[in-house]
Protein backbone atom coordinates (compact mmCIF):
# COMPACT_ATOMS: atom_id res chain seq x y z
CA UNK A 1 0.00 0.00 0.00
CA UNK A 2 1.44 3.53 -1.01
CA UNK A 3 1.42 6.38 1.53
CA UNK A 4 -0.98 7.93 -0.63
CA UNK A 5 -3.59 4.97 -0.69
CA UNK A 6 -3.08 4.78 3.67
CA UNK A 7 -6.57 7.19 3.33
CA UNK A 8 -6.25 8.37 6.88
CA UNK A 9 -3.38 8.72 7.78
CA UNK A 10 -1.14 11.77 5.99
CA UNK A 11 2.34 12.31 7.60
CA UNK A 12 4.91 10.43 8.97
CA UNK A 13 6.96 11.30 12.25
CA UNK A 14 10.55 10.59 13.06
CA UNK A 15 11.31 10.85 17.20
CA UNK A 16 14.34 11.81 17.90
CA UNK A 17 17.12 14.60 16.64
CA UNK A 18 20.60 12.89 16.71
CA UNK A 19 21.77 11.44 13.42
CA UNK A 20 19.97 8.62 12.56
CA UNK A 21 16.54 10.13 12.98
CA UNK A 22 17.42 12.93 11.12
CA UNK A 23 18.72 10.69 8.05
CA UNK A 24 15.57 8.97 8.18
CA UNK A 25 13.43 11.94 8.18
CA UNK A 26 15.50 13.37 5.27
CA UNK A 27 15.08 10.76 3.12
CA UNK A 28 11.48 10.87 3.34
CA UNK A 29 11.11 14.48 3.64
CA UNK A 30 13.25 14.32 0.03
CA UNK A 31 10.97 12.84 -2.11
CA UNK A 32 7.94 15.10 -0.73
CA UNK A 33 6.40 13.11 2.14
CA UNK A 34 5.36 15.14 4.89
CA UNK A 35 7.77 14.40 7.99
CA UNK A 36 7.56 16.09 11.39
CA UNK A 37 10.86 15.27 13.25
CA UNK A 38 10.41 15.62 16.89
CA UNK A 39 13.43 16.37 19.28
CA UNK A 40 13.79 17.83 22.49
CA UNK A 41 16.41 20.53 21.43
CA UNK A 42 14.70 24.41 20.60
CA UNK A 43 17.60 25.41 19.36
CA UNK A 44 18.26 22.45 16.87
CA UNK A 45 15.05 22.10 15.85
CA UNK A 46 14.99 25.86 14.66
CA UNK A 47 18.15 25.20 13.15
CA UNK A 48 16.40 22.23 11.08
CA UNK A 49 13.95 24.42 9.84
CA UNK A 50 15.14 27.55 9.17
CA UNK A 51 19.18 26.39 8.38
CA UNK A 52 18.07 22.98 6.68
CA UNK A 53 20.99 21.14 8.68
CA UNK A 54 21.64 19.71 11.81
CA UNK A 55 25.36 21.21 13.18
CA UNK A 56 25.38 19.45 16.17
CA UNK A 57 25.17 15.54 13.89
CA UNK A 58 25.35 15.86 11.20
CA UNK A 59 27.75 18.96 10.43
CA UNK A 60 28.46 19.71 6.77
CA UNK A 61 25.49 17.91 5.71
CA UNK A 62 22.17 19.78 3.35
CA UNK A 63 18.63 18.27 4.77
CA UNK A 64 15.52 18.95 2.50
CA UNK A 65 14.19 22.37 2.83
CA UNK A 66 10.62 20.36 3.62
CA UNK A 67 11.59 18.38 6.93
CA UNK A 68 9.59 20.00 9.56
CA UNK A 69 11.34 19.92 13.25
CA UNK A 70 9.46 19.98 16.32
CA UNK A 71 9.48 20.37 20.34
CA UNK A 72 5.73 19.51 20.38
CA UNK A 73 5.43 15.45 20.56
CA UNK A 74 1.75 16.06 20.06
CA UNK A 75 2.27 17.86 16.94
CA UNK A 76 4.55 15.27 15.63
CA UNK A 77 2.59 12.10 16.16
CA UNK A 78 -0.63 13.32 15.54
CA UNK A 79 -2.06 11.46 12.27
CA UNK A 80 1.00 10.28 11.34
CA UNK A 81 1.15 6.91 9.20
CA UNK A 82 4.05 6.04 10.64
CA UNK A 83 5.88 6.85 13.67
CA UNK A 84 9.99 5.99 13.42
CA UNK A 85 11.69 6.03 16.56
CA UNK A 86 14.88 6.74 16.93
CA UNK A 87 15.94 7.46 20.57
CA UNK A 88 19.19 5.76 22.55
CA UNK A 89 18.01 2.61 24.36
CA UNK A 90 18.27 3.97 28.17
CA UNK A 91 15.37 6.52 26.77
CA UNK A 92 13.15 4.84 24.63
CA UNK A 93 11.01 3.80 27.15
CA UNK A 94 10.77 7.09 28.11
CA UNK A 95 10.02 8.83 25.08
CA UNK A 96 7.54 6.71 24.00
CA UNK A 97 5.76 7.15 27.46
CA UNK A 98 5.56 10.90 25.98
CA UNK A 99 4.26 9.96 22.82
CA UNK A 100 1.33 7.11 23.96
CA UNK A 101 -1.64 9.70 24.85
CA UNK A 102 -1.07 11.17 20.97
CA UNK A 103 -1.08 7.26 19.28
CA UNK A 104 -3.58 5.34 17.65
CA UNK A 105 -3.95 1.79 17.14
CA UNK A 106 -4.00 2.63 13.05
CA UNK A 107 -0.49 3.97 13.65
CA UNK A 108 2.45 1.95 13.05
CA UNK A 109 5.52 2.31 15.24
CA UNK A 110 9.03 1.23 14.21
CA UNK A 111 11.92 1.27 15.62
CA UNK A 112 15.65 2.25 14.42
CA UNK A 113 16.93 1.77 17.97
CA UNK A 114 20.04 -0.71 17.80
CA UNK A 115 20.32 -1.84 21.84
CA UNK A 116 18.80 -3.83 25.10
CA UNK A 117 16.99 -2.34 27.62
CA UNK A 118 18.99 -3.31 30.67
CA UNK A 119 16.15 -4.32 32.84
CA UNK A 120 14.32 -7.10 31.80
CA UNK A 121 16.98 -7.73 28.43
CA UNK A 122 13.86 -5.93 26.75
CA UNK A 123 14.61 -5.09 22.91
CA UNK A 124 13.09 -2.29 21.56
CA UNK A 125 9.54 -3.01 19.45
CA UNK A 126 8.89 -5.48 23.00
CA UNK A 127 9.04 -1.99 24.91
CA UNK A 128 6.71 -0.82 21.61
CA UNK A 129 4.06 -3.79 22.39
CA UNK A 130 4.51 -3.34 26.04
CA UNK A 131 3.95 0.21 25.97
CA UNK A 132 1.70 0.54 23.05
CA UNK A 133 0.27 -3.00 22.80
CA UNK A 134 -2.40 -2.38 20.30
CA UNK A 135 -0.33 -0.81 17.53
CA UNK A 136 1.52 -2.29 14.41
CA UNK A 137 5.13 -2.66 15.39
CA UNK A 138 8.08 -3.18 12.94
CA UNK A 139 11.68 -2.27 13.40
CA UNK A 140 14.70 -1.24 10.87
CA UNK A 141 18.37 -2.50 10.60
CA UNK A 142 21.14 -2.80 8.38
CA UNK A 143 24.30 -1.27 7.35
CA UNK A 144 23.61 2.45 8.12
CA UNK A 145 25.88 4.49 8.80
CA UNK A 146 23.99 7.67 8.61
CA UNK A 147 26.98 9.94 7.38
CA UNK A 148 27.19 8.15 4.47
CA UNK A 149 23.13 8.03 3.80
CA UNK A 150 23.32 11.64 4.62
CA UNK A 151 25.81 11.73 1.26
CA UNK A 152 23.34 9.25 -0.64
CA UNK A 153 26.00 6.30 -0.81
CA UNK A 154 24.15 3.46 -2.47
CA UNK A 155 22.38 2.27 1.24
CA UNK A 156 20.47 -0.93 1.95
CA UNK A 157 18.69 -1.25 5.24
CA UNK A 158 15.87 -4.30 6.35
CA UNK A 159 11.98 -3.35 7.30
CA UNK A 160 11.12 -6.51 9.92
CA UNK A 161 7.67 -7.08 11.29
CA UNK A 162 5.37 -9.71 11.32
CA UNK A 163 2.83 -7.22 10.00
CA UNK A 164 2.66 -7.40 5.77
CA UNK A 165 1.31 -3.51 5.74
CA UNK A 166 3.81 -2.54 7.94
CA UNK A 167 6.26 -3.96 6.42
CA UNK A 168 4.75 -2.76 2.78
CA UNK A 169 4.41 0.92 4.02
CA UNK A 170 7.92 1.55 5.43
CA UNK A 171 9.42 0.34 1.98
CA UNK A 172 7.47 2.56 0.40
CA UNK A 173 8.11 5.42 2.87
CA UNK A 174 11.86 4.57 2.90
CA UNK A 175 12.55 3.78 -0.48
CA UNK A 176 14.60 6.00 -2.50
CA UNK A 177 17.01 5.68 -5.72
CA UNK A 178 20.27 5.50 -2.85
CA UNK A 179 18.25 3.89 -0.45
CA UNK A 180 16.90 0.62 -0.80
CA UNK A 181 14.67 -1.66 1.75
CA UNK A 182 14.40 -5.06 2.19
CA UNK A 183 11.56 -7.08 3.61
CA UNK A 184 11.91 -9.80 6.76
CA UNK A 185 9.13 -11.18 8.96
CA UNK A 186 12.35 -12.00 11.70
CA UNK A 187 11.57 -8.85 14.17
CA UNK A 188 13.49 -10.51 17.12
CA UNK A 189 16.24 -11.70 14.73
CA UNK A 190 17.05 -8.35 12.61
CA UNK A 191 16.88 -6.57 15.71
CA UNK A 192 19.30 -8.84 17.90
CA UNK A 193 21.91 -8.55 14.59
CA UNK A 194 22.07 -4.91 14.70
CA UNK A 195 22.19 -4.65 18.37
CA UNK A 196 24.87 -7.71 18.65
CA UNK A 197 27.40 -6.54 16.41
CA UNK A 198 27.89 -3.13 18.27
CA UNK A 199 29.56 -5.15 20.87
CA UNK A 200 32.32 -6.26 18.34
CA UNK A 201 32.36 -3.42 16.60
CA UNK A 202 34.37 -2.48 19.69
CA UNK A 203 36.77 -5.49 19.67
CA UNK A 204 37.27 -4.57 15.99
CA UNK A 205 38.64 -1.28 16.60
CA UNK A 206 40.53 -2.48 19.77
CA UNK A 207 42.32 -4.85 17.67
CA UNK A 208 42.67 -1.98 15.00
CA UNK A 209 44.21 0.47 17.30
CA UNK A 210 47.00 -2.40 18.46
CA UNK A 211 47.46 -2.42 14.98
CA UNK A 212 46.41 -6.63 14.61
CA UNK A 213 46.18 -7.56 10.79
CA UNK A 214 43.35 -8.15 8.21
CA UNK A 215 43.57 -11.89 9.43
CA UNK A 216 43.41 -11.12 12.80
CA UNK A 217 40.17 -8.80 11.96
CA UNK A 218 39.09 -11.72 9.68
CA UNK A 219 38.96 -14.01 12.21
CA UNK A 220 37.37 -11.52 14.72
CA UNK A 221 34.75 -10.63 12.67
CA UNK A 222 33.88 -14.18 11.28
CA UNK A 223 33.69 -15.86 14.97
CA UNK A 224 31.45 -12.75 16.10
CA UNK A 225 29.10 -14.10 13.65
CA UNK A 226 29.77 -17.72 15.30
CA UNK A 227 29.16 -15.92 18.21
CA UNK A 228 25.73 -14.27 17.40
CA UNK A 229 24.35 -16.66 16.15
CA UNK A 230 24.49 -19.07 18.75
CA UNK A 231 23.05 -16.52 21.01
CA UNK A 232 20.80 -16.06 18.86
CA UNK A 233 18.90 -19.52 18.22
CA UNK A 234 19.76 -19.66 22.16
CA UNK A 235 17.36 -16.93 22.60
CA UNK A 236 15.11 -18.43 19.85
CA UNK A 237 16.06 -16.18 16.77
CA UNK A 238 16.39 -17.35 13.10
CA UNK A 239 20.07 -18.17 12.91
CA UNK A 240 19.51 -17.74 9.13
CA UNK A 241 18.45 -13.86 9.37
CA UNK A 242 21.83 -13.32 10.39
CA UNK A 243 23.36 -14.32 7.03
CA UNK A 244 21.38 -10.85 5.77
CA UNK A 245 21.99 -7.36 5.64
CA UNK A 246 21.18 -7.07 9.40
CA UNK A 247 23.31 -9.80 10.00
CA UNK A 248 26.36 -9.98 8.48
CA UNK A 249 25.79 -6.95 6.12
CA UNK A 250 25.93 -4.59 9.90
CA UNK A 251 28.85 -6.59 11.02
CA UNK A 252 31.27 -5.63 8.49
CA UNK A 253 30.28 -2.04 7.96
CA UNK A 254 30.31 -1.88 11.98
CA UNK A 255 33.78 -3.29 12.20
CA UNK A 256 35.33 -2.04 9.42
CA UNK A 257 34.95 1.33 9.45
CA UNK A 258 35.82 4.35 11.50
CA UNK A 259 32.34 6.57 10.96
CA UNK A 260 31.06 3.61 13.54
CA UNK A 261 31.33 4.94 17.03
CA UNK A 262 31.38 1.80 18.51
CA UNK A 263 34.24 1.07 16.42
CA UNK A 264 35.46 4.45 17.74
CA UNK A 265 35.30 3.27 21.12
CA UNK A 266 36.86 0.55 21.10
CA UNK A 267 39.98 2.46 18.92
CA UNK A 268 40.20 4.74 21.54
CA UNK A 269 40.65 2.25 24.50
CA UNK A 270 42.88 0.54 22.28
CA UNK A 271 44.83 3.52 22.22
CA UNK A 272 45.18 4.38 25.62
CA UNK A 273 42.21 6.12 26.44
CA UNK A 274 40.04 5.18 29.64
CA UNK A 275 36.00 4.00 28.72
CA UNK A 276 34.91 7.19 30.12
CA UNK A 277 37.59 9.46 27.97
CA UNK A 278 36.43 7.51 24.96
CA UNK A 279 32.64 7.92 25.88
CA UNK A 280 32.66 11.48 26.78
CA UNK A 281 34.96 12.14 23.28
CA UNK A 282 32.61 10.92 21.13
CA UNK A 283 30.00 12.74 22.56
CA UNK A 284 26.96 10.55 20.52
CA UNK A 285 25.47 7.52 21.20
CA UNK A 286 27.62 3.93 21.73
CA UNK A 287 25.15 1.12 22.07
CA UNK A 288 27.43 -1.30 22.65
CA UNK A 289 29.06 -0.38 25.71
CA UNK A 290 26.04 -0.86 27.65
CA UNK A 291 24.68 -4.11 25.17
CA UNK A 292 28.45 -5.91 26.62
CA UNK A 293 27.29 -6.01 29.81
CA UNK A 294 23.36 -7.36 29.40
CA UNK A 295 24.54 -9.48 27.03
CA UNK A 296 27.57 -11.09 29.27
CA UNK A 297 25.13 -11.11 32.43
CA UNK A 298 22.26 -13.25 30.02
CA UNK A 299 24.82 -15.42 28.20
CA UNK A 300 26.10 -16.08 32.09
CA UNK A 301 22.29 -16.83 32.83
CA UNK A 302 21.75 -19.12 29.82
CA UNK A 303 25.50 -20.70 30.15
CA UNK A 304 25.84 -19.67 26.60
CA UNK A 305 29.51 -20.05 25.20
CA UNK A 306 30.42 -16.58 24.24
CA UNK A 307 34.59 -16.87 24.65
CA UNK A 308 34.58 -12.86 22.43
CA UNK A 309 31.76 -10.88 25.09
CA UNK A 310 33.95 -12.31 28.37
CA UNK A 311 37.14 -11.29 26.92
CA UNK A 312 36.02 -8.08 25.90
CA UNK A 313 34.10 -7.54 28.85
CA UNK A 314 37.12 -8.35 30.78
CA UNK A 315 38.98 -5.42 28.83
CA UNK A 316 36.50 -2.73 29.06
CA UNK A 317 35.21 -2.78 32.53
CA UNK A 318 37.93 -4.78 34.23
CA UNK A 319 41.28 -2.92 32.73
CA UNK A 320 42.28 -6.93 31.54
CA UNK A 321 45.06 -6.29 28.83
CA UNK A 322 43.97 -6.47 25.07
CA UNK A 323 47.41 -9.20 24.25
CA UNK A 324 46.44 -11.12 27.37
CA UNK A 325 42.65 -11.88 26.42
CA UNK A 326 43.84 -12.60 22.78
CA UNK A 327 46.16 -14.53 24.03
CA UNK A 328 44.14 -16.48 26.08
CA UNK A 329 41.04 -16.90 23.17
CA UNK A 330 43.73 -18.12 21.07
CA UNK A 331 44.78 -21.09 23.21
CA UNK A 332 41.17 -22.13 24.33
CA UNK A 333 39.94 -25.12 24.24
CA UNK A 334 39.95 -27.22 20.57
CA UNK A 335 36.57 -25.60 18.47
CA UNK A 336 34.90 -26.33 15.14
CA UNK A 337 34.21 -23.77 12.00
CA UNK A 338 30.65 -23.85 11.43
CA UNK A 339 28.75 -25.51 14.30
CA UNK A 340 25.52 -26.48 12.37
CA UNK A 341 27.88 -27.99 9.98
CA UNK A 342 30.00 -29.88 12.73
CA UNK A 343 28.32 -29.23 16.25
CA UNK A 344 31.26 -27.45 19.34
CA UNK A 345 31.41 -31.09 21.16
CA UNK A 346 32.16 -33.04 18.44
CA UNK A 347 36.26 -32.21 19.10
N1 LIG B 1 23.92 6.94 13.60
C1 LIG B 1 23.89 5.83 12.88
O1 LIG B 1 24.67 5.66 11.94
C2 LIG B 1 22.88 4.78 13.20
C3 LIG B 1 22.25 4.72 14.43
N2 LIG B 1 21.33 3.76 14.69
C4 LIG B 1 20.69 3.65 15.98
O2 LIG B 1 19.77 4.73 16.13
C5 LIG B 1 19.62 5.04 17.52
C6 LIG B 1 19.72 6.54 17.67
O3 LIG B 1 21.04 6.84 17.33
P1 LIG B 1 21.61 8.19 16.77
O4 LIG B 1 20.58 9.05 16.13
O5 LIG B 1 22.76 7.80 15.95
O6 LIG B 1 22.07 8.83 18.16
P2 LIG B 1 22.78 10.21 18.42
O7 LIG B 1 23.73 10.02 19.53
O8 LIG B 1 23.26 10.78 17.13
O9 LIG B 1 21.56 11.13 18.92
C7 LIG B 1 20.75 10.77 19.99
C8 LIG B 1 19.47 11.59 19.93
O10 LIG B 1 18.56 11.11 20.92
C9 LIG B 1 18.13 12.23 21.68
N3 LIG B 1 17.76 11.82 23.03
C10 LIG B 1 18.49 11.10 23.90
N4 LIG B 1 17.79 10.96 25.05
C11 LIG B 1 16.62 11.62 24.89
C12 LIG B 1 15.48 11.84 25.71
N5 LIG B 1 15.41 11.35 26.95
N6 LIG B 1 14.48 12.59 25.22
C13 LIG B 1 14.54 13.10 23.98
N7 LIG B 1 15.58 12.91 23.14
C14 LIG B 1 16.61 12.18 23.60
C15 LIG B 1 19.30 13.18 21.67
O11 LIG B 1 18.84 14.46 22.02
P3 LIG B 1 19.84 15.61 22.57
O12 LIG B 1 20.72 15.98 21.42
O13 LIG B 1 18.92 16.68 23.00
O14 LIG B 1 20.63 14.99 23.70
C16 LIG B 1 19.72 13.07 20.21
O15 LIG B 1 18.89 13.83 19.40
C17 LIG B 1 20.73 4.25 18.26
O16 LIG B 1 20.19 3.15 18.92
C18 LIG B 1 21.66 3.78 17.15
O17 LIG B 1 22.24 2.52 17.44
C19 LIG B 1 20.98 2.87 13.73
C20 LIG B 1 21.56 2.89 12.48
C21 LIG B 1 22.61 3.80 12.16
O1 LIG C 1 24.49 0.86 13.32
C1 LIG C 1 25.24 1.56 12.68
C2 LIG C 1 25.53 1.30 11.26
O2 LIG C 1 24.68 0.35 10.73
C3 LIG C 1 25.93 2.68 13.33
O3 LIG C 1 26.92 2.16 14.12
P1 LIG C 1 27.48 3.01 15.33
O4 LIG C 1 26.35 3.19 16.32
O5 LIG C 1 28.61 2.20 15.85
O6 LIG C 1 27.91 4.33 14.76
Amino acid sequence: MSLEQHTQLKKVAVLGGGSFGTVIANIMAEKGIPVHQWMRDANRADEVNTQHENTRYLPGYALSPALVATTDVESAVRDAAIIFVSIPSPSFRDVLRQAKPFVTSEQYVVSTTKGIESTGFHLMSEIIKDELPDVKVGVISGPNLAKEIAQHHLTATVIASEDEGVRALVQEALHQSYFRVYASSDTYGVELGGTLKNIYAIAAGLSAALGMGENTRSMLMTRSLAEMSRFAVSMGANPLTFLGLAGVGDLMVTCMSSLSRNYRVGYALGSGQSLQEAVDALGEVAEGVNTIKIVKEKSDEKEIYMPLVSGLYEVVFNGAPVKEVAGMLMTNEQSTDVEFVLPRDAV
